[in-house]
């Protein structure tokens, strides 16, 4: 898509109104050289009032028109940079979480910040641009009226200028193309300098080789780049200056000895040629500028982001049920395929099922699939093959996003928001100040009547607290936890597996727990280990009749050795 094409999409009448203006702009100037043009070749006769008022109205109307056209673009161009960066937000929040994890954050993050801006610029180009079309048109128009020959002349000439100008605009364009590669690198070097900061102080010899053979080898690839591009367009638009001079050279010492040109015309045509020279100087260097919010609006398209999510208005009638009986995953897969490795990890076939008031425990060795799992069973990843049913219903592609309103999660990658976003701070006050209290913060946090919290500055342990209380508020029928206790204290520990899980469960919620915790695989309900992606053992934990622990023998996995019961 280009740039004109964004204004376009946005607003065809403003547009079309701008251009309008921007001709008028044109056809005035050309109207104002022809009057000066008139009077020098009249010797001064021509000076009478008529011509002073015409004169006078040229001038009104090439302010007024070209006023019009620039607020007008410019007041486009500013609503559609807003306009960009809010459906860019929408359009990475619609992409699926697997093709936004393969882009990487610091490749979004280098299309949110630097592609936006170049596309600002670039769209910043066009009232400009569309202004000096406009004038480089109407002079034109004027001089093929004053004189064919010399028009015909200056057409051949300027032929040749624009092609000799094209060539090295091209290599321009080629080089910031580059650029805006490079520039990806150099957000990912950025983004280890900024999560790497523990690290690289711990060690003088990362830190050394980090800055001397990523950040700066990348920054300065980068500055080559610019340099090049900048001394490209220096030498262009030099050149390109100087065609004028060489025009008007050939216009004054080489036409008149082929052609027979009348002094008028050449005074005219020397006139207007000199006039021109301002609007093109000027196009000439916003060229490059448009060249390079092209090539980020090319970026941006091969991104491949989604299309912004569907509005509550237009989403299909809810058909899933805001509390289903039953989930189960039949015979789901996921494969996470990188270039150059032959044997990609594979989940599944998963055969799996949530229930009401059942705890299940998926555990297992590190890389054996239980994140993976926890995000094929809460939609963020779409399965490859089989199928997710609520109450035996086949979760269909448009039903995706409210089938994730099920689940409340605490990842162990969370990110904790400072405010409760998302949740009425006025109906949940009571519940969040009690819950704070359990969870022993109500010391260190304050939620205010915005629901904003009072510091995200905590421990670890103290964080991911805050995390399963705004989960414990989204109040949903199934609750996620991907090794929730793993930084917790031991006290704590025993309040989430002995206190906080029973409750939920008590209160009739599924709940999924990724856990290491064998000491406490005895609170599970079911448990489920994953080995290589593949579900080995997937065991109820038999209770006995009086709610006491089952003996290891009374548990089949552990009879077989798969170990359920540890
Ligand atoms: N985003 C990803 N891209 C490519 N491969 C991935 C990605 N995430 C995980 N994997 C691979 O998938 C496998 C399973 O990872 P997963 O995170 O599901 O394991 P896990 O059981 O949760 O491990 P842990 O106990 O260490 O958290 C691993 O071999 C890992 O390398």
């Amino acid at each position: 898509m280009n740039l004109l094409l964004l204004l376009l999409r946005r607003s065809r009448g403003a547009v079309i109104l701008a251009v309008c203006f921007g001709l008028v702009t044109g056809a005035a100037s050309a109207g104002l050289i022809a009057h000066i043009n008139a009077v020098l070749a009249s010797g001064g006769t021509l000076a009478d009032r008529g011509t002073v008022l015409g004169f006078m109205a040229l001038g009104v109307l090439m302010l007024g028109a070209r006023i019009a056209s620039q607020l007008l673009l410019t007041r486009l161009q500013t609503g559609t940079t807003f306009a960009l960066r809010d459906e860019l937000s929408q359009r990475i929040l619609a992409t699926p979480l697997r093709r936004l994890e393969e882009l990487g954050t610091h490749r979004l993050l280098a299309t949110l910040v630097d592609d936006v801006q170049s596309v600002t610029q670039g769209l910043l180009c066009l009232p400009p641009l569309l202004i000096n079309g406009g004038i480089i048109l109407g002079c034109l128009t004027w001089l093929a009226v004053m004189s064919r020959v010399v028009f015909f002349a200056l057409l051949i000439f300027a032929i040749l200028g624009v092609a000799s100008y094209l060539l090295p605009t091209r290599r321009i364009v080629g080089l910031l193309r580059e650029s805006r590669r490079t520039d990806d690198r150099f957000f990912r070097d950025l983004r280890s300098l900024t999560n790497g900061l523990k690290e690289l102080k711990l060690h003088r010899e990362r830190r050394a080789a980090f800055l001397t053979q990523e950040l700066f080898p990348t920054a300065e690839e980068l500055k080559q780049l610019q340099v090049r591009v900048s001394t490209l367009h220096t030498f262009t638009t030099s050149w390109g200056m100087s065609l004028f001079f060489f025009f008007i050279g050939l216009l004054l010492f080489a036409l008149p000895g082929i052609a027979p040109v009348s002094p008028s015309t050449l005074v005219g045509y020397t006139l207007a040629v000199l006039y021109l020279q301002q609007p093109l100087d000027s196009t000439m260097t916003l060229l490059p500028m448009l060249g390079a919010g092209t090539v980020a609006l090319q970026h941006i398209d091969a991104l491949a982001l989604a299309s912004p999510a569907p509005t509550e208005e237009t989403l299909p009638p809810a058909r899933l049920t805001a509390s289903p009986a039953r989930i189960d995953l039949v015979g789901v897969t996921h494969a996470y395929r990188r270039e150059g490795e032959d044997t990609p990890f594979t989940l599944g076939p998963i055969h799996l099922t949530l229930r009401p008031g059942e705890v299940l425990f998926v555990v297992g060795g590190n890389g054996s699939g239980k994140t993976t799992l926890a995000k094929l069973i809460t939609g963020l990843y779409a399965p490859e093959s089989g199928e997710l049913r609520v109450d035996g219903k086949p979760v269909a592609e448009a039903e995706r996003e409210q089938y994730r309103q099920l689940f409340s999660t605490v990842f162990s990658d969370f990110h904790l928001f400072d405010t409760l976003l998302g949740l009425a701070p006025g109906a949940v006050a009571e519940r969040a100040r009690a819950y704070l209290q359990r969870l022993q913060l109500d010391r260190k946090v304050r939620i205010d009547a915005s629901g904003a919290l009072s510091t995200t500055e905590l421990s670890a342990g103290q964080r991911k607290r805050l995390a399963l209380l705004t989960a414990y508020l989204e109040d949903r029928p199934v609750y996620l936890f991907d090794e929730w206790a793993a930084d917790q204290d031991p006290m704590f520990k025993e309040v989430f597996y002995r206190e906080l899980l029973p409750d939920l469960k008590a209160a009739g919620k599924a709940v999924v727990v990724i856990s290491h915790d064998n000491r406490y695989f005895d609170v599970a309900d079911r448990l489920v280990r994953l080995d290589s992606g593949a579900i080995v053992a997937d065991e109820s934990q038999k209770r006995n009749t009086d709610g006491s622990e089952p003996s290891p023998a009374a548990s089949p996995s552990a009879a077989s050795g798969t170990g359920l019961r540890l």
